[in-house]
């Protein structure tokens, strides 16, 4: 085949129509794939005139510093090696894309100067004039056609406009749709070029000038749908087309073949990949990409490879069995280590969840000098489950921790003379396999000594490892000593169990190939924005950029909203939180609520899982301590609880051993206090619906992980390190708190309402929740929602803009949004008012950011470049916050509670509000 398509070949393509086909397809396939085919196909990707803007950007966005042909500059300078970032510079200076102000009035003289052809062509005119934005484009070009794009206007200025003000990625879409369509004089080559000169454009003022980044977000979306409207998608049944007639029909069903699932570029390279023994392929895979389909359909290919399928939990387990093929047999770790090790302390009845403090404590008794009973024994476990969670074949020093839960330092002496024998006791303690051992073998503990006996699997061609972020070392361990080929599967960034000593080998793995999955299929635009925003801006991921699929979604929601599918079934919602108290507070706030008494609602995972049995046993405790019975006459079943006296006694101890779950469930029983039978009666009674079928979930995000609602409201209560709502108590943490704020935006499928971390993390990413807008939208009775003028509608200029309301999290704080008028528009420090809250942290960070970029578009002037502060504070955007700059600096903590219990306040603000909110994505819902 090769060969037939090689230039000496009468089978050869002409150059043209080969370009015309590759030069729709993404980057990586063809260096990867369609370079490989034959020399001549291979000299047509590599020649630096062809598709020189997909190139650049592609080398902008994944190595700024890598050298790259010259090209973009003019032809002569075609074999001139230069960094990447140097090109764009250069070209950018040439065209006075120096500064923010300047950058997207200069992106579009420049558009219209390297793409235009020198005439209107009517055609392709009036081909645009069907796009929602084209008669504002126009108008806005006529404004700045004394001024700022004198030149004589072609299709490319307006097309360039019309991306610069596209409010979602849907107009982009609609704007290469159009040019894409029949009456169009353009090519697809020449479209995606003009389409990825933009993008990189936008790519190097986001980096350079901080020019928000939804720009290069939407434009890059829609090229990503563009580039995978069509894959060869391998079939179901790989024999499935052979089997049928020869000729022209078996050519007839191949075109007529619909596969299930159309695989993207992305997957079909990993699907394709060629597996080898010593091959270690790490697929990094974000949320809702699809991994499962492609292991399926990888697996599905190669019917006579024997795999083994590594995953996390006992549910995926079943679930892939039945998916799976027979080639393919799917096992928990732990069922693994269980086989090994495990089954023969569970015979003797010594295999146990997880270490207990008590435990430890009871068999290590009383010493001289080694302090604190509780301490100590807490700081065991600690050395232990360290251990555990490592490759080593010892315990030693280095696993005792060299701080305390409080972050004080441990005296080296301590480690070495008391904690680190102690913990050699408990170890052997626990390995003795023996029916009178006093401290059973726990889960990591099997899976420790299966490591230890350095196993071989056997029988398999290929191990696969799923959530491989979640992977402990001693499990990396054991799936490195492997011969075999070996395929790890994850997402780093939903990392969330570092505490228990997860320590995302994918980022570990001496892979031989890395592969990436970067479009989710859970939800669309806007949501998957602001996930990348997340991971962009909290995680500094450059190189990747998380898309959704083409899927109507929604942000910025008021969970007033009570939405609907178009066949009258109300959204499954999810409320996720950070901590168990919040969810307990809201779940008993919503179940004494009248206008929720119709709706089904459950816990996710099932009510058993949040331990509210021992809340019951804290309330019965405080009994005790109040003289109305003992532990054994009021039925107290915890055993570790019975043996208090006391509320505070018991508090006390979970304090010292670090407890947080029972820290927690103290402070459950604490918010419903004399009330706890009560509120636990009405969880039980109203939350006893099956989670799948709910219309309302309560979840924390760790047990949300894995899934998926039609609608997410996140509660108030993440703490983003970094941002002003520091983690002071566990910076260490700040990698597993980002993340957790991106697993919970990535459940969300339709809806999603984020919290106050969201919005600021927003506000990092230079989002300032505006639109541009025609001034035609602009009535007498919108005021200036900044200053309070009255006649916006007055300015100059077609153009206005827009702030967005954002809600948040449960309706417990807002930022209200409005029109600007044209004077207000140019400061580059105007700060929404916010209802409720913490109005001078966000003002902190909306300062740093601009609303430079927009200014000369919207008003054609430049003169307010030098508007000192004063000015600025003088024309009265102080008003809307009563802070000085010490308030804030004292005032970064998060606050530990939400009072849920002000409806009356919350509902008339509601009422005003739903009349207010601009959802930002499309609010019509679709569902099969
Ligand atoms: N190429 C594709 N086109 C359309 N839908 C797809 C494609 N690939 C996967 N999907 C769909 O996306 C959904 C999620 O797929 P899958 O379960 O494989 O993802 P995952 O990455 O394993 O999910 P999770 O992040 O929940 O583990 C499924 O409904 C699947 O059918």
């Amino acid at each position: 085949m090769a060969e037939k398509l090689g230039g000496s070949s009468s089978w050869a393509l002409p150059v043209e129509i080969l370009e015309m086909v590759l030069a729709q397809l993404p980057l990586p396939a063809l260096l990867t794939v369609h370079s490989t085919v034959c020399q001549y196909w291979s000299g047509v990707i590599m020649n630096p005139a062809f598709i020189p803007w997909k190139k650049i950007y592609h080398r902008l966005k994944l190595a700024p510093e890598s050298f790259s042909s010259a090209f973009l500059l003019s032809p002569s300078r075609a074999e001139e090696k230069v960094q990447a970032k140097d090109i764009v510079k250069e070209l950018c200076v040439q065209h006075h894309i120096t500064s923010l102000e300047d950058c997207l009035i200069s992106i579009i003289r420049l558009m219209g100067k390297s793409h235009g052809i020198p005439y209107e062509s009517k055609a392709t005119i009036g081909v645009l004039k069907s796009h929602p934005l084209y008669e504002l484009a126009v108008a806005a070009l006529d404004f700045h056609k004394q001024d700022l794009i004198p030149e004589s206007r072609n299709v490319w200025h307006i097309v360039s406009m019309i991306v610069v003000l596209a409010k979602d990625m849907w107009q982009v879409d609609a704007l290469l749709q159009l040019l894409l369509s029949p009456g169009s004089v353009f090519t697809p080559r020449d479209i995606t070029e003009a389409f990825y000169c933009m993008s990189t454009l936008f790519l190097h003022c986001t980096r350079e000038y901080e020019l928000p980044t939804r720009y290069h977000y939407i434009v890059n979306y829609a090229l990503y749908l563009y580039e995978n409207r069509w894959t060869l998608t391998p079939a179901d049944d790989p024999g499935r087309l052979k089997k049928s007639h020869s000729g022209q029909q078996s050519m007839q069903k191949f075109m007529n073949y619909k596969p299930k699932v159309q695989h993207t570029h992305e997957q079909m390279r990993i699907i394709n990949h060629n597996i080898k023994a010593d091959d270690i392929v790490k697929i990094v895979a974000f949320a809702g990409t699809g991994k499962t389909t492609t292991l399926l359909q990888m697996c599905k290919q190669r019917p006579h490879q024997r795999f083994l399928l590594v995953v996390y939990n006992k549910s995926v387990e079943e679930h892939c069995s039945k998916s799976f093929p027979h080639n393919v047999k799917v096992k928990t770790a732990h069922a693994m280590a269980f086989a090994n090790v495990g089954r023969r302390f569970a015979s003797i009845r010594r295999l146990d969840g997880n270490l207990s403090s008590s435990k430890i404590s009871d068999f290590l008794g009383k010493k001289e000098g080694a302090g604190n009973r509780l301490r100590r024994a807490a700081l065991v476990k600690n050395t232990i489950e360290i251990f555990l969670n490592s490759r080593d074949d010892f315990l030693t020093l280095q696993h005792v921790p060299v701080k305390d839960k409080d972050q004080i330092d441990i005296e080296d002496d301590y480690r070495l003379n008391i904690l680190l024998p102690d913990a050699e006791e408990v170890w052997k303690e626990m390995k003795k396999c023996s029916p009178t051992q006093k401290i059973a073998m726990s889960q990591d503990g099997q899976l420790k000594l299966w490591q230890l006996s350095k196993p071989r699997i056997q029988g398999y061609d290929v191990i696969m490892i799923d959530e491989g972020q979640d992977m402990n070392t001693a499990m990396f361990d054991i799936f490195l000593r492997q011969d075999c080929a070996k395929v790890i599967v994850g997402d780093p960034h939903q990392q969330i169990y570092s505490f228990r000593g997860a320590v995302n080998a994918l980022q570990m793995i001496p892979a031989t190939h890395t592969f990436y999955l970067t479009q989710s299929f859970r939800f669309g635009p806007e949501i998957s924005y602001i996930a990348n925003c997340t991971l962009e801006s909290l995680k500094n991921v450059q190189k990747q950029t998380l898309v959704g699929g083409r899927k109507q979604d929604c942000v910025y929601v008021n969970s007033k909203s009570s939405p609907v599918t178009s066949s009258g079934r109300t959204l499954s919602t999810a409320y996720l939180a950070r901590m168990n108290i919040t969810i307990y507070k809201l779940s008993i706030y919503m179940c004494v609520q009248e206008k929720y008494s119709g709706m089904s609602m459950s816990f996710a995972g099932g009510l058993a899982k949040y331990g509210f049995d021992a809340v019951l046993d804290i309330y019965k405790l405080w009994q005790v301590q109040q003289g109305k019975g003992t532990a054994e006459s009021l039925g107290i079943k915890n055993k570790l609880i019975a043996k208090f006296n006391s509320v505070n006694g018991l508090k006390k101890f979970a304090d010292n051993i670090d407890d947080h779950d029972l820290s927690n469930k103290i402070r459950m029983f604490e918010y419903s206090g004399s009330k706890t039978p009560y509120h636990l009666q009405l969880l039980d009674r109203r939350c006893c619906a099956d989670p799948a079928r709910s219309d309302v979930v309560f979840s924390t995000i760790h047990k949300a992980k894995g899934l998926e609602f039609d609608w997410v409201i996140m509660l108030d209560d993440l703490v983003p390190v970094n941002l002003p709502y520091r983690n002071r108590r566990h910076p260490q943490d700040a990698g597993d708190e980002y993340n957790l704020m991106y697993v919970a935006i990535t459940r969300a499928k339709l809806w999603l309402t984020i919290n106050s971390a969201v919005l600021y993390t927003l506000t990092v990413a230079k989002e300032k929740f505006e639109v541009i807008t025609g001034r035609h939208e602009v009535c007498p009775k919108h005021k200036c929602i900044q200053c309070g003028k009255e006649d916006i509608a007055s300015s100059k200029s077609p153009l206005v803009t827009k702030v967005i309301t954002v809600p948040i999290g449960n309706h417990e704080e807002r930022f209200r949004g409005g029109y600007l008028c044209e004077m207000c528009t140019t400061f580059d420090m105007y700060v929404p008012p916010m209802t409720m809250g913490h109005e001078f942290d966000i003002c902190r960070l909306l300062k740093d950011t601009s609303r430079l970029c927009r200014r000369t578009l919207l008003t054609g002037k430049k003169e307010f470049e030098n508007m000192s502060e004063n000015a600025h504070m003088s024309l009265g955007w102080h008003q809307y916050h009563g802070h000085t700059q010490e308030d804030s600096d004292n005032d970064s903590d998060f606050p530990d509670d939400i009072d849920f219990e002000d409806p009356a306040l919350l509902e008339a603000e509601e009422a005003q509000m739903e009349q207010e909110v601009v959802p930002r994505g499309d609010i019509v819902i679709q569902i099969d």
